[in-house]
């Protein structure tokens, strides 16, 4: 399928804004994968298909998650990070992706974890600066993008926690893991 198709086929299964926001979230991943020597190709499918799940049934998506044999603790947790697993799964099913690193990718790009791969990494980063994002301190965050992926990367995860932590959230455990993981592999 080409890529227009597919942005064709997820179109109708999210508001236009969070269209808007995918299309952002690809032409990101491409161009940080241009950057960083990784597969354009696969950094947009993965862009494309990142929230294909966002706006799914909340308790269909909790059907997955026990069918699917998900984490379980994520039922535990709000119902805004089902959309990433559950995305990979519908990913694999319904538009036929194989590829492991995309489907980690979807599977991973709302909360991180420990040992992403380089394209994991730039999925979660654009997910965060892609050009329809505004928040306080977004600015810094696109401008590490563009110098090193590592550093963009603990900016993003740190930022996200330090948000959450704040808001007195509870935070999903994989965002403290892939924190501890990149500061360890930092220190290397
Ligand atoms: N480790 C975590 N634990 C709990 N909530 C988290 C964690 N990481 C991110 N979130 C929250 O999950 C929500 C969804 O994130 P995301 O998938 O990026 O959606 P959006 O694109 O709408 O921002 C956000 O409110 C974010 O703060």
């Amino acid at each position: 399928m080409n890529h227009n198709d597919l942005l064709e086929k997820i179109r109708d299964r999210m508001p236009t804004k969070r269209f808007e926001h995918t299309k952002g979230v690809a032409t990101t991943a491409i161009h940080l994968a241009e950057k960083y020597g990784e597969d354009k190709d696969k950094a947009e499918i993965a862009g494309i298909l990142h929230d294909v799940v966002k706006f799914a049934d909340r308790e269909w998506l909790k059907q997955n998650i026990l069918s699917e044999q998900l984490d379980p603790m994520l039922l535990t947790f709000h119902h805004e990070l089902w959309h990433g697993p559950v995305g990979s799964i519908v990913a694999k099913k319904e538009f036929f992706i194989e590829d492991e690193d995309i489907l980690q990718s979807i599977r991973f790009h709302t909360t991180g974890r420990a040992d992403m791969s380089n394209l994991e990494k730039i999925i979660y980063i654009s997910d965060m600066i892609e050009p329809s994002r505004s928040f306080p301190g977004i600015e810094v965050l696109r401008e590490k993008a563009e110098i090193d992926l590592e550093d963009a990367m603990i900016s993003c995860v740190t930022h996200s926690i330090k948000f959450l932590i704040e808001k007195k959230q509870p935070v999903y455990p994989d965002s403290f893991h892939c924190y501890n993981d990149l500061l360890k592999r930092k220190e290397k």
